[in-house]
């Protein structure tokens, strides 16, 4: 699986050991409907069969709390944590529970596509991985399991800069599956040249620019514990391995491992850069760009005319500025301002696959998912992170149909209340 060719089929490939396998006969029927509202089938059959209901959680708040209960405190802090007092956290869930589906009905819905090609990366549906970093602290086998359920169904995954294992080891285990990389951008232009060669050489096709994050967030729950992975060497994985990062080391890290990462973090973040500096990253990435964490219109504009691919309209999960404004809220005026002229992407706060589809009717052409993978990985490694993308896909697929609609095209701010 982990370096086999991805499957046409979403429901061919994937999760094992969840209770999800269903029958050819089912895949092929389900297949005509739609190639993923067939995982809602196999788990009644299954559970007709075998008495036995799903592994793992198929709601959202449920699947939070089995994660939050299998977590230790510093971790689970960590992943469910946000800034501040949580007020974009949770302004990030009211903005999609404000929003009202509008459905229609006799439209025939018996078949659905919901495949699309995104900057160039073809994907079964509009939903990429995004980058979360340090996934070590919440399975052993972190990024290794995330790439593989993400390869197993097709959909991208943005590996982070800050990943726990390293670029080459994430690429190898993802196989033929697509990739982006998350820049945390380098003061050290050496070694930002140097993570992006890596990069490119290595498969991944995207650079997602993360500009959210200068800084880490004012962030109480992991304050408190004074928890922060990168200060056990979790995180640094790209950096370790990365020549130009070794190269700064006056020591080796066996005889200082402590002045590697005060190294680390005084190299890690640049908060001087403007927008003049993009155009070192053009010089230096071949493929699209993709700016993470744009909130306003007028930068979103700027964006466009700096010469940016994309961006990813978004908050950070509302782990960075508490009081910022909910990511849906920003949606549709960015949408409405640059939509024609780069491709607008969406994370922060998406937990349904009715969330999936608010968002795509608001004007994104696909989502990120963050927090709620990482509970599946959590909760049973690659095979708990391909339960949650299977319920999230059937969701939203059955969300399309029930709502009357059967192409992504179809979907726009009308069909919101
Ligand atoms: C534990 C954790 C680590 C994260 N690490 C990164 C990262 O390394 N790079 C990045 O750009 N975003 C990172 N993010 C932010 C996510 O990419 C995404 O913007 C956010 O999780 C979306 O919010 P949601 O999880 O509430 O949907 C992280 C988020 C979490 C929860
Ligand atoms: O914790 C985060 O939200 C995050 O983005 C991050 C920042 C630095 C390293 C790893 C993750």
């Amino acid at each position: 699986m982990v370096d086999g060719p991805v499957p046409d089929d979403p429901q061919s490939d994937g999760a094992q050991s969840d209770g999800a396998q269903s029958d050819e006969a089912r895949a092929g029927e389900a297949q005509a409907a739609g190639p993923f509202a067939a995982f809602q089938d196999s788990i009644y059959l299954d559970g007709l069969l075998t008495g036995e209901p799903p592994a793992y959680p198929t709601g959202a708040s449920a699947l939070e709390e089995a994660a939050r209960e299998r977590l230790d405190p510093g971790p689970r802090g960590y992943v469910l944590g946000g800034a501040g007092g949580g007020a974009t956290m949770r302004a990030n869930r009211e903005a999609f529970e404000r929003r009202r589906i509008v459905p229609r009905m006799l439209r025939d819905v018996g078949t659905r596509d919901l495949s699309c090609s995104v900057l160039g990366t073809e994907s079964p549906a509009p939903v990429l991985l995004g980058p979360v970093g340090v996934q070590s602290i919440v399975h052993p086998e972190g990024e290794l399991a995330t790439a593989r359920a993400a390869a197993g169904l097709g959909l991208p995954m943005v590996l982070s800069t800050a990943s726990s294992y390293s670029l080459e080891e994430v690429a190898a285990a993802s196989g033929s599956g697509p990739r982006w990389f998350q820049l945390y951008w380098p003061r050290d232009d050496d070694v930002t040249i140097s993570l992006l060669a890596r990069a490119r050489a290595a498969g991944y096709t995207v650079l997602v620019v993360t500009l959210d994050t200068w800084y880490l967030g004012w962030r109480p729950t992991d304050l408190d514990r004074a928890y922060l992975p990168f200060l056990r060497h979790i995180g640094l994985a790209n950096y370790l391995s990365d020549p130009a990062f070794l190269a700064g080391l006056s020591r080796p890290i066996a005889e200082d491992p402590t002045a590697a990462i005060v190294h680390w973090a005084g190299m890690f973040s640049d908060p001087t850069k403007t927008w003049s500096d993009l155009a070192f990253l053009r010089d230096n990435w071949i493929g699209p760009i993709v700016l993470k964490g744009v909130l306003h219109p007028d930068d979103a504009r700027k964006a466009r005319d700096t010469g940016l691919n994309g961006i990813v309209v978004g908050n950070h999960g509302g782990r960075q500025l508490d009081g910022a404004i909910g990511a849906l809220d920003a949606l549709p005026e960015i949408a409405t301002a640059v939509g024609d002229d780069l491709t607008v992407l969406f994370d922060s706060g998406v937990r349904t696959g009715t969330d999936i589809l608010k968002a795509l009717a608001l004007g994104a052409r696909a989502v990120l998912l963050g927090r709620p993978y990482i509970y599946g990985l959590a909760l049973g490694g690659e095979p708990g992170i391909t339960h949650v993308l299977r319920c999230l896909l059937a969701e939203f697929d059955l969300s399309m149909a029930l709502s009357g609609h059967t192409h992504l095209n179809d979907l726009n701010p009308k069909i919101l209340t």
